[in-house]
C-alpha cells in the first residue's frame, strides 16, 4: 500500500473521525470560553465587570435584573466604554458617549450594520425589510416608503384611529359596568387590552385590514400575534440565538419545510424530549427554559400572519388592476400607498416586489404595535403612580376633547402636556431598551481599537436616564422637564427611544400621533389607579420591554 492511501484510510476510519471531531469541538469550546476572552481578545484589557460564569458570562445578571439596570451600573463604575462577556465568551462593548454613538448610528453607519443573529431574529419575527437591510438597498427602500409616513398622509390617517378607539372605550366601559357595583372600578389587565387596540390601529393604517382584536380575540391575526408576543422573554431570545447560530437555520425557518415540520419542535416531540431530558440530566428542572417549542410556535404564527398579508395584498392588487373599469376605493393605508406608487412608476425607480411587500407589511405590524402598546401601558403605570400629573393631563385632554371629540393631527400635536407625558414615559420605560450593531471592519471608537466583528451594545434606556444629560432627577417621572430642558440635553442622543440616523424609527411621528389619540381619550374618560397597595412595575425585556404581569390597573369611569 502506498503512503497516501494508507494515511487517508487511517484518518477516515469512523473512530478516528469521531476523535478528531471531538477534539475540534473541545478546542472550539475552550477557545471561546477561555483562550479568547482571557488571553487573545484585543479587547481583554478594557474595563468591565468580571467575566463571570465561563459558559454564560454576565448573562444570568442580565436576565435577573431589569433591562438597562446592570448596564447602567457597569457604565457608572467602569465607563464610558465597557466590555462585558455574554454566553459562550461572546464579547460586547457597551458605550455611553455621544461621539462614538454618532459614528455608529450616523456618520459611519454602513460600517456598523445589525449583527447577523439579530437581523435574522427580527427578520423571522417582523419581516425582512428596512430593519434588516443596509447600504443602497436600505436607502432605496426608505426613499420609497418615506411618502407613506409623510405629515399629509398622517394627517389623513388620524381619523382612522377613532372608530377603533371608540370600540375600545365601549369594551372598557362594559367591563367596568358589569362588575363595578360599589363604584370602586374594575381591575383590568391594561397591557392585554392595549396590545389589541394598537394591533387594530396598525392593521388599519398599515394595510387596511379590519382586525377587530379589541372585540374579537379569535380574529386569526390577533391570535397569531398573541402567541408570538407571549413568547417574548430573555430565555427565549437566548434559545433563538442558539438555534439561529446553526448555519442555514434562518433560511430553513423561513421555508415551507419548517412550517410542515413545525411539530418537531413541540416539547412532546422526539426532538423536544431529547432537549428536555438532557436538561433534566444536567439537573436543570426548568424545562421550559430548554424546551424548543417557541421555535415551532413562531414558525406557525408567522406562516399564518404571512398568509393573511398575502391575501390582502392580492385583493389590493386586483382592485388597482381593475381600477379603469371599477374605481378603486381611495385608500390611505401604507400598503395601498406603496402599491399606488408602484403602479404609477411603471418600471422606474425601486420596484417593490409582492414578496417584499409582504415582508414590509410584517415589519410595520411587528415594529408598530407592540412598541406603542408597551409605551401606552408604561404611561398609564406612571400616571397611576402620580395622580397629580394624571389630573393635570386630564384637564388638558378634557378641554381638547370638548372642542373636538376626535382631535385631529394638529390639535394632538399642539397639546403640550400630553406630549410631555408621553415623551417622559418613553424616556423612563423605552419599549426598545437596547439595540446592537457589529463592526464590519477594524475601526476605532473614542481612541479605542475595535476589531472587525466586535458586537456593540447601544444601551438606549441608559442614555435616556443618564444623569450627565438629564441631571440628578434623571430617574424620576417629571413630564414638566420637557418644557425647560437642561443645558446638557443633547437633541440627537439624550432620548434614544426611536434610535437615530438612517435606521432610526420611520414610524416615530405616526406612533406619537396614535399614542396621543389613544391616551387623550382614555384619560378624558377613565381614571387609572394601582390595582393593589405596594404594586411594583414588572418590566420584562425580550426585543421590547413590556409588563410581565400585563399591568393590572384599577379603572373607573370619570364622573363629569
Ligand atoms: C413607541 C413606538 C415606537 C418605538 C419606541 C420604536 C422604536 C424604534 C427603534 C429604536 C428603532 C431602531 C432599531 C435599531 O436601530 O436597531 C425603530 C426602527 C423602525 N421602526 Fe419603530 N418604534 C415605534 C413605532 C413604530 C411604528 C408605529 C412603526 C411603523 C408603522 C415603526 C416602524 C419601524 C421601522 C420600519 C424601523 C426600521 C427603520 C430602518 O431600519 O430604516 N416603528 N423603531
Amino acid at each position: 500500500m502506498t503512503l497516501l492511501p494508507a494515511i487517508i484510510e487511517h484518518w477516515t476510519r469512523p473512530p478516528t473521525l469521531a476523535l478528531v471531531f471531538t477534539l475540534y469541538i473541545t478546542y472550539k469550546v475552550l477557545h471561546h470560553i477561555i483562550l479568547w476572552p482571557y488571553f487573545l481578545s484585543p479587547l481583554r484589557h478594557l474595563p468591565g465587570p468580571p467575566l463571570g460564569n465561563p459558559f454564560l458570562g454576565q448573562f444570568p445578571t442580565i436576565l435577573e435584573e431589569e433591562a438597562g439596570v446592570p448596564q447602567r451600573r457597569w457604565l457608572q463604575e467602569y465607563g464610558p466604554i465597557v466590555r462585558a462577556v455574554g454566553p459562550i465568551g461572546m464579547e460586547r462593548l457597551i458605550i455611553i458617549s455621544p461621539e462614538p454613538l454618532r459614528k455608529i448610528l450616523i456618520s459611519d453607519w454602513l460600517d456598523f450594520p445589525l449583527p447577523g443573529l439579530l437581523r435574522h431574529m427580527l427578520g423571522l419575527t417582523t419581516g425582512y425589510s428596512l430593519m434588516t437591510v443596509t447600504g443602497n438597498e436600505h436607502k432605496m427602500m426608505r426613499k420609497a416608503m418615506n411618502p407613506a409616513f409623510s405629515i399629509p398622509n398622517l394627517m389623513a390617517q388620524t381619523d382612522m384611529y377613532y372608530d377603533i378607539i371608540d370600540g375600545f372605550v365601549d369594551v372598557l366601559t362594559s367591563a367596568i359596568e358589569a362588575e363595578d357595583v360599589s363604584g370602586g372600578g374594575k381591575v383590568c389587565l391594561m397591557y392585554d387590552l392595549l396590545r389589541k387596540i394598537t394591533l387594530d390601529i396598525i392593521c388599519a393604517t398599515a394595510f387596511g385590514y379590519k382586525c377587530n382584536a379589541t372585540k374579537d380575540p379569535s380574529d386569526p391575526l390577533a391570535k397569531a400575534y398573541g402567541e408570538l408576543l407571549d413568547l417574548q422573554s430573555g430565555p427565549n431570545i437566548a434559545k433563538f440565538s442558539l438555534v439561529l447560530a446553526i448555519p442555514g437555520m434562518a433560511a430553513f425557518l423561513r421555508s415551507e419545510h419548517a412550517y410542515r415540520l413545525r411539530h418537531w419542535f413541540h416539547v412532546n416531540s422526539v426532538l423536544g424530549k431529547i432537549v428536555a431530558i438532557s436538561a433534566a440530566r444536567n439537573q436543570n428542572h426548568d424545562l421550559n427554559l430548554y424546551a424548543i417549542a417557541p421555535i415551532g410556535i413562531t414558525v406557525d404564527a408567522m406562516y399564518r400572519i404571512k398568509a393573511i398579508a398575502r391575501r390582502i395584498l392580492a385583493e389590493r392588487i386586483a382592485e388597482l388592476e381593475t381600477a379603469d373599469s371599477t374605481p378603486a376605493p381611495k385608500r390611505r393605508d401604507i400598503m395601498s400607498l406603496l402599491l399606488q406608487a408602484r403602479f404609477a412608476e411603471k418600471g422606474e425607480g425601486y420596484q417593490i416586489s409582492d414578496a417584499d411587500m409582504v415582508e414590509h407589511v410584517l415589519t410595520f405590524l411587528g415594529a408598530g404595535h407592540e412598541t406603542t402598546a408597551s409605551t401606552l401601558s408604561w404611561t398609564l403605570w406612571l400616571l397611576a403612580n402620580n395622580k397629580a400629573t394624571q389630573n393635570t393631563l386630564r384637564k388638558e385632554v378634557t378641554a381638547l376633547v370638548a372642542d373636538n371629540p376626535r382631535p385631529d393631527y394638529r390639535s394632538l400635536k399642539d397639546s403640550p402636556f400630553l406630549d410631555a407625558v408621553i415623551m417622559e414615559s418613553l424616556r423612563l420605560f423605552s419599549p426598545v431598551p437596547m439595540t446592537l450593531r457589529k463592526a464590519a471592519k477594524n475601526t476605532e471608537l473614542d481612541g479605542t481599537f475595535i476589531p472587525k466583528g466586535t458586537l456593540i451594545y447601544i444601551p438606549i434606556r441608559v442614555f435616556n436616564t443618564w444623569k450627565e444629560h438629564w441631571g440628578d432627577n434623571a430617574e424620576e417621572f417629571r413630564p414638566e422637564r420637557w418644557h425647560s430642558l437642561p443645558g446638557t440635553y443633547n437633541p440627537a442622543f439624550s432620548l434614544l427611544s426611536f434610535s437615530a440616523g438612517p435606521h432610526g424609527c420611520i414610524g416615530r411621528t405616526m406612533a406619537m400621533m396614535e399614542m396621543k389619540a389613544v391616551l387623550a381619550i382614555l384619560i378624558a374618560k377613565f381614571e387609572f389607579d394601582l390595582a393593589y397597595p405596594g404594586q411594583v412595575a414588572k418590566p420584562r425585556a425580550g426585543v421590547t420591554m413590556k409588563p410581565s404581569d400585563c399591568l393590572p390597573l384599577r379603572v373607573t369611569k370619570v364622573i363629569k
